[in-house]
């Protein structure tokens, strides 16, 4: 099997937390210090667009400097004005194909919630990834949706666009989701709310993600 964690059947994708606290570069740096993480989603869903500007140019060279790529939630024009990697859209964050044409050569990740249709439409659409949620409850966000583990094998039963799964994951319960074939596992509170801090929560997902695979 090959060291390069690019090549590992599953991923962990981080997202930040909805607020950043104090002192959350040094954080973020630590977290990503502590194991493979594929990409940072930066999401910010309150922040006035100076803030998340600001966000962008502190956190997305520490991402960077890791091989970690740096994602810009909900906002495909100011991921193209920052040249940040990629960009991930909801279904009701604009148009999708725009989006494509403008982040031609980065990456662009669509929400599916459990929704075979959205997914087949996504995939036609160009977008790097598909994502399936919400796999389990989750105190981040209101999720309204909920997607079981048959999707996840039909779609990489079928088909070979990556497929990212969200809500409620952690170290805990993420083994049949890995079995199921997720390429990537995205999480909020797994590792900023691991009670022995954001590194251990790392640790804690990689090695759940590994004893699975
Ligand atoms: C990896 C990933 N998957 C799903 C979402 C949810 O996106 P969306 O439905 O647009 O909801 P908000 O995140 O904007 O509240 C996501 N952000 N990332
Ligand atoms: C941002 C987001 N989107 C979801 C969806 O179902 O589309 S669930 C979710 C929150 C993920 O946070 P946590 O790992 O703390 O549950
Ligand atoms: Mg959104």
């Amino acid at each position: 099997m090959s060291d390069d964690p690019a090549e590992a059947p599953c991923r962990l994708y981080l997202i930040t937390p909805p607020v950043l606290p104090a002192g959350f570069a040094d954080r973020l740096a630590a977290a990503l210090d502590a194991g493979d993480v594929a990409c940072l989603q930066l999401r910010l869903k309150d922040a006035a667009p100076d803030e998340v500007r600001r966000a962008i140019e502190t956190l997305m060279p520490i991402a960077q400097a890791r091989d970690v790529a740096f994602i810009l939630n909900d906002d495909a024009v100011l991921a193209a004005e920052m040249d940040c990697d990629g960009v991930h859209l909801g279904q009701s964050d604009g148009d999708h194909a725009g989006a494509r044409m403008l982040l031609a050569g980065k990456i662009l990740g669509i929400t599916c919630h459990d929704s075979r249709h959205l997914a087949m439409k996504a995939g036609e659409m160009g977008a790097d990834y598909v994502a399936f949620g919400a796999f389990f409850p989750t105190t981040t966000k209101e999720a309204s949706h909920r997607a079981e583990l048959g999707l996840l094998e039909w779609w990489s039963d079928v088909f070979t666009v990556p497929s990212v799964a969200i809500g409620g994951i952690t170290a805990a319960n993420c083994a049949p989701l890995v079995e199921a074939g997720a390429d990537f596992l995205a999480v909020v509170g797994a590792v900023w709310n691991h009670p022995e801090g954001p590194a251990a929560g790392v640790r804690a997902m990689n090695a759940a993600i590994a004893a699975a695979g």
